[in-house]
């Protein structure tokens, strides 16, 4: 395996050049049979790759390769550095693009297929990024819950800085993040106590009212683009009284921003795993900067106008609340000090806020099409809690478990968010017999361990009992088998606003129409795997009840 397979050794740059494309195969060869090679053998074999990365090092190359050896040799530097550190154990990557040709369409799923193999702790590489996927929920819990300030940080991509300059809730860091944090807590979880479920609920009339009009005419409904803006107007009318008419026939601003940047991040951007390849594809990053820029501006007008307007004795909405709580704040000179981050903040709520519970939403309405007597059931419940031809509301909810079972079915085998966001170790972290290190981007395997048969019997049946049946059992690891909000002090900020929005919704949805297919055939239930679960553009049938 050793010296008869390494190629000529290059002196010359004359010589590197053939030497190279020899090394190339010989490595490809490796890369192919490490993991059946045992540990000297793999060594050798790093040790002749280490060879090729030099000898590509001292060829003539221009443009791009010259980017792709610079990558070839920082990820070697990464590899030994990770073999050298205990690492996780992981299928084995190749030089710059590490295991991306290993992810398949639906990569969520593909890291379920690594963490199958590898454990509760893999490495795989995405690019030249090592990242560490846990999958155990017993080491959730000890990694992201009992040890979180050693992984409380995010790890930010190319893309993620462009999002937020680090300034935001969702990518910002240290102690900067933990000021934001606590004042958008304190401030969402008063506004709620006031006024935000008022909101949201005349919002789920508004909308009901307007697919009655749907179910009146017998027209087919195309519920994508009213969910969304349901969704939408959650958020901007509890922060900052604004709304969309759902008749309007013009897309509103962060609408077609939100639809931009997921386009844009759809697919992945090559610079967020090959970083050396930024200057490849600076048009894109200047347009989603752009695109994030024109809600930056939405935020900041709606903030200008707020300011002048402040009553301190009459909050309007979370704004007016998050403005006084910022006053009073022990950080308040250091809130003043910051010029744009309330607005990048916000920013945050609408995207991360509007997305989420619009894609749920839109699952939720494919598996009750799919699943007459589920729908069926759920209606019964509601008639006989509320009563016909009244509104549900919040304090229904508890008399209603059939109902909270689907949505938190829904959110169990369609997650919005199937790898959570991503966080990165604080310092070097002893786990499970490994090392994480410092910097490495770590990624809990939400998706994966809700389809996990060791967890939930048959995963992939849609089945809201399995949660009607479930005793509560706050410590119980199982219980971090299911984290759709994540887990731990970096958490979703708006979980709450997100359950209230999808019960007071899917509670009059099903209480007014019956929901069914156009031709009576099951809808498309497995959708196209993009930042997260989409699912693909169908329509329904409604029928007042
Ligand atoms: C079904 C709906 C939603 C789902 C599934 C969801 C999921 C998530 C997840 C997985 C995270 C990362 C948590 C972690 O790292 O542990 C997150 C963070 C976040 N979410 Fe949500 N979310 C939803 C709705 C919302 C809503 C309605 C808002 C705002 C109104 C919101 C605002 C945020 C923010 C600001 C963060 C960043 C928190 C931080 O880094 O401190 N989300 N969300």
């Amino acid at each position: 395996m050793e010296s008869q397979l390494c190629p000529v050794k290059a002196q010359t740059q004359k010589d590197c050049q053939p030497a190279c494309v020899k090394y190339q195969e010989f490595y490809n060869g490796c890369s192919q049979r490490i993991e059946k090679l045992v540990d000297d053998e793999k060594a050798n074999c790093l040790g002749q790759y280490l060879e090729y990365i030099q000898c590509v090092d001292k060829c003539n190359l221009s443009g791009l390769s010259v980017c792709l050896s610079v990558g070839r040799v920082e990820f070697g530097i990464i590899l030994c550095f990770g073999i050298t550190y205990r690492m996780p154990p992981g299928p084995f990557p190749l030089p710059v693009i590490g295991n991306l040709h290993q992810m398949g369409k639906h990569a969520p799923k593909s890291l379920k297929q690594f963490s199958d193999k590898y454990g509760g702790l893999t490495t795989i590489f995405l690019g030249s990024v090592p990242t560490v996927v846990v999958s155990d929920p017993a080491l959730i819990k000890e990694l992201i819950v009992d040890r979180s300030e050693e992984i409380i940080d995010r790890f930010n991509s190319d893309s993620a800085k462009i999002i937020g300059e680090e300034k935001n809730l969702l990518f910002a860091k240290g102690p900067y993040w933990k000021k934001y944090r606590k004042v958008f807590t304190t401030a969402m979880t008063k506004a709620r106590s006031f006024n935000i479920a008022s909101r949201i609920e005349a919002q789920a009339v508004s909308l009901n009212r307007f697919f009655g009009t749907f179910a009146t005419s017998g027209q087919l409904l195309s519920p994508h683009v009213y969910i969304r803006r349901y969704s939408l107007n959650g958020v901007i009318d509890y922060s900052f009284t604004d709304a969309v008419d759902y008749e309007s026939e013009n897309e509103h601003v962060v609408i077609r921003a939100a639809e931009i940047m997921e386009d844009l991040l759809a697919t992945g951007n090559p610079q967020d795993f090959i970083p050396i390849l930024k200057p490849v594809f600076n048009s894109k990053r200047v347009l989603l900067a752009n695109t994030v820029g024109q809600v930056w501006s939405y935020c900041q007008d709606a903030i200008d106008l707020h300011k002048k307007t402040l009553d301190r004795e009459k909050p309007r909405d979370m704004l007016d609340v998050l403005l006084i709580e910022m006053e009073k704040s022990e950080d308040s000179a250091f809130f003043e000090s910051q010029d744009d981050s309330l607005a990048k903040c916000l920013t945050d709520l609408i995207i991360a806020g509007h997305e989420t519970v619009a894609t749920t939403l839109g699952w939720m309405i494919i598996f009750l099409v799919n699943n007459p007597d589920i729908q069926e059931r759920a209606y019964q419940e509601l008639i006989n809690v509320v009563g016909k031809g009244n509104l549900p509301q919040l304090h229904h909810r508890n008399a209603t478990p059939y109902l909270n079972a689907i949505i938190k079915e829904t959110m169990r085998i369609r997650t919005p968010a199937p790898l959570a966001l991503p966080r990165c170790a604080v310092n070097d972290i002893e786990i499970g017999g490994y090392v994480i290190p410092k910097n490495t981007q770590v990624l809990m395997a939400v998706y994966g361990m809700a389809m996990d048969e060791n967890h939930f019997e048959k995963p992939e049946v849609f089945n809201p009992d399995r949660w009607v049946s479930k005793q509560p059992s706050p410590n119980s690891l199982t219980d971090y088998a299911y984290i759709p909000f994540g887990v731990g002090p970096r958490m979703c900020v708006g979980m709450g606003v997100a359950k209230d929005e999808l019960y007071y919704i899917v509670s009059q949805m099903l209480i007014n129409f019956k929901w069914s297919s156009p031709d009576g055939r099951p809808l498309d239930d497995e959708g196209i795997c993009r930042v997260s679960l989409e699912y693909k553009h169908y329509q329904v049938r409604l029928e007042h009840r």
